[in-house]
């Protein structure tokens, strides 16, 4: 709220204020571990190589899974539990945190991602307060996580 206060009415974010939205990027990181739009991709093995004891032949088709890695009590301790807190200080070791992917392949849209969400949380929450229409709305993965009901809120625009 820090950014959010410090602006004039109707005054846009700057470059320095998307740097300085930790806490709502924190927030956003949390939601893309529990939810991460892609749940994984295809590789494919160059080279014959032994995984976790399990032999895995050159030319096989490989998945790796964010959504697996992020469930993971080795990667994330109490998995299930939304915590901002995990993304302070250091954050989470290389290739733990992979909404999205990691290595070569790396997304190249991550960082227009970031600027989209935290644009997109920054105006929200300057402009609504808002009430959800559906309380424990279930998320369903078709191909790609979604509120079941379209996730349907009641908006109330601030007072200027
Ligand atoms: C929250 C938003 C987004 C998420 C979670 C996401 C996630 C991903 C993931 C997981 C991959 C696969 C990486 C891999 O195979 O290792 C990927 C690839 C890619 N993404 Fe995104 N992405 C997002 C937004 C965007 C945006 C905004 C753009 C373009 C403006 C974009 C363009 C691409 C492209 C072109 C690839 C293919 C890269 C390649 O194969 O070399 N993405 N993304």
């Amino acid at each position: 709220m820090d950014i959010a206060n410090s602006k004039a009415p109707g005054e846009r974010l700057s470059w320095e204020d998307i740097q300085k939205m930790r806490y709502s990027w924190n927030v956003a990181c949390e939601v893309l571990r529990l939810a991460p739009p892609l749940q994984g991709a295809f590789r494919e093995a160059i080279n014959d190589f032994i995984f976790n004891g399990f032999s895995i032949p050159k030319g096989w088709k490989l998945y790796w899974s964010a959504n697996s890695t992020h469930r993971n009590p080795e990667c994330f301790p109490e998995p299930l539990k939304f915590d901002p807190t995990r993304f302070e200080g250091k954050g989470p070791a290389p290739y733990m945190f992979v909404p999205f992917g990691g290595g070569p392949r790396t997304c190249p849209g991550k960082e227009y991602a970031r600027l989209e969400i935290l644009v997109f949380m920054h105006n929200i929450v300057r402009r609504f307060k808002w009430k959800k229409l559906v309380g424990d709305e279930k998320i369903i993965v078709d191909p790609m996580p979604m509120p079941a009901k379209g996730l349907p809120v009641l908006l109330f625009p601030h007072k200027a």
